[in-house]
């Protein structure tokens, strides 16, 4: 099979930079400062090359379904009351920048016209509760498809999709390293992000061996975040060490012991904690989901996207 016979369309940043013609930067250096994530490298020139194209191809999308919908509707001749959200999933490893890139999208398509009501849920608040996880012996497996209550995140994703009014999610902290009680409530509306590990991952088989549902079937647009593993690795030691004189300095964190750590030690821990969780996470479930994404945004070591790959409609 030639290049051009593939079902993916793959731009360098230059080509894909182009795309956004001469629209103007929609975000001040303060705005960026408030999305951009503990180790994330993200300036002007990264928002308006990269991640502006992206927004103006997920709003065309959005407009696109709008229509879509209203042709759908007509066909039927049972008017809806209000047409569901638009949903897209953000997916890629741990500590390979997703929450930045899902809360420069939120801002970005919040400005766009018509300004858009975005709401932004993570999956770490479907993770079990740490007591559960132990009861079952995987809480060393935090992180893998079955540290999460996928039913429960199903049911949400159905509600949001079947234009429920008011829809939770529960909310995780990284302080405690647990579920806690608060929750983000969700009132109608327009597009919901949901991001995390496993958002792309395919249905499980159910008891009778035939295929259930998977979050990623809701799905309107979906983008996967990657990177060579040896640099995401990098970017989760750098991470930690910095986590040892911010976060973990708190003695409420869950992490409190790991701030006294030498350099060697907590790279040592991290490392550790790399190797035995999240790499083979990464390699077993998350990596393998990749070509099931719309978009793949591929990162350089220095946290610049230097190619996309578009997936045909
Ligand atoms: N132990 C921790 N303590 C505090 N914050 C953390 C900890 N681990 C991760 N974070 C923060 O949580 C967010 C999500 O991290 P992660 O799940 O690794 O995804 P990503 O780096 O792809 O956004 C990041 O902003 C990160 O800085
Ligand atoms: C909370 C996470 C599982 C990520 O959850 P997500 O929102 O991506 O579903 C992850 O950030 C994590 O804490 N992993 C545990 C192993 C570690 O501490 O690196």
């Amino acid at each position: 099979m030639t290049r051009d016979q593939s079902p993916y369309v793959e731009l360098e940043r230059s080509a894909w930079a182009e795309l956004a013609g001469d629209a103007p930067q929609p975000l001040n250096p303060d705005e960026i400062e408030r999305v951009r994530g503990l180790g994330d490298e993200l300036d002007l020139e990264e928002v308006r090359q990269v991640y502006l194209p992206l927004t103006q191809l997920i709003s065309l999308r959005v407009r696109a379904a709008a229509g879509l919908y209203r042709a759908t509707d007509k066909f039927l001749g049972r008017p809806q009351p209000k047409r569901t959200p638009f949903v897209i999933g953000i997916g890629g490893s741990v500590a390979v920048g997703k929450s930045t890139t899902a809360r420069l999208i939120q801002e970005l398509l919040a400005k766009a016209p018509g300004h858009p009501h975005v709401e932004l849920v993570t999956t770490d608040g479907y993770l079990f509760p740490n007591a559960e996880l132990e009861r079952r012996g995987i809480l060393e497996r935090k992180g893998f498809p079955e540290s999460y209550d996928r039913k429960a995140l199903l049911r949400f994703i159905v509600d949001v999709k079947s234009g429920v009014e008011v829809v939770t999610a529960p909310v995780y902290s990284h302080l405690t390293y647990d579920r806690t009680d608060e929750v983000v409530t969700l009132k109608e509306p327009d597009i919901v992000i949901v991001e995390g590990l496993n958002v792309l991952a395919p249905a499980r088989a159910r008891g009778d061996g035939s295929p259930g549902l998977a979050i990623a079937d809701f799905f309107d647009f979906s983008i996967y975040v990657d990177a060579s593993s040896k640099d995401i690795r990098r970017w989760y030691v750098e991470r930690f060490l910095t986590l040892r004189k911010t976060a973990f300095a708190n003695p409420e964190s869950y992490f409190h012991r790991y701030s006294a750590l030498t350099d060697d030690e907590a790279v040592t821990r991290a490392s550790e904690l790399w190797d035995t969780i999240n790499w083979p996470n990464l390699r077993e479930n998350i990596q393998t989901t990749r070509g099931r994404a719309s978009l793949v945004l591929r990162k350089g070591p220095d946290h610049q996207v230097s190619w996309v790959r578009l997936r045909k409609l």
